[in-house]
């Protein structure tokens, strides 16, 4: 596998409440939480489209496009594929409608950026909730 093969490209979000907490997930078969998003499809036009689209597959919600603020670009080993890297565009957003786990989510948490109690992948962990 080359280099390039083991780079993994994202889109996530950062969703808040009014309290401050942020809202990860757990996907089915993953022992950690991690931020809402995932990889650019082909027919992906742009970030926020890919953004749009795995935020309705995962929690049922809509994106409001115009709320989005890029965050950061950041990088850490891939919590779910050993030997790969994720690279992420790092979006903070506002949703329309309901957030419910969706079929590919086991665990919904908002946690508190500064004191999460539920174990965290390392580019949450290490690079977007201390941003919070
Ligand atoms: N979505 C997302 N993925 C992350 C984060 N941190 C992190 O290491 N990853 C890793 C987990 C996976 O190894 C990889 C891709 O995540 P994913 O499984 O959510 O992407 P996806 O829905 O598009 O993937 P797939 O099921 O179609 O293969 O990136 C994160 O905060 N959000």
């Amino acid at each position: 596998m080359s280099v390039a093969e083991r780079v993994i490209h994202i889109v996530a979000a950062v969703i808040r409440d009014a309290a401050g907490r942020s809202l990860l997930v757990r996907k089915h078969g993953a022992a950690v939480f991690q931020q809402p998003g995932g990889k650019r499809d082909p027919g992906d036009a742009d970030e926020l489209a890919t953004l749009a689209r795995e935020l309705h597959e995962e929690l049922g919600c809509e994106l409001v496009r115009d709320s989005a603020r890029l965050l950061c670009h950041c990088s850490a080993p891939a919590a779910n594929e050993p030997d790969h890297v994720v690279e992420a565009a790092v979006y903070m957003v506002e949703v329309r409608g309901a957030i419910v786990a969706q079929a590919e989510i086991a665990e919904l948490r908002w946690i508190d950026p500064a004191a999460p109690d539920v174990p965290v992948a390392r580019l949450s962990r290490e690079h977007i909730l201390p941003l919070l």
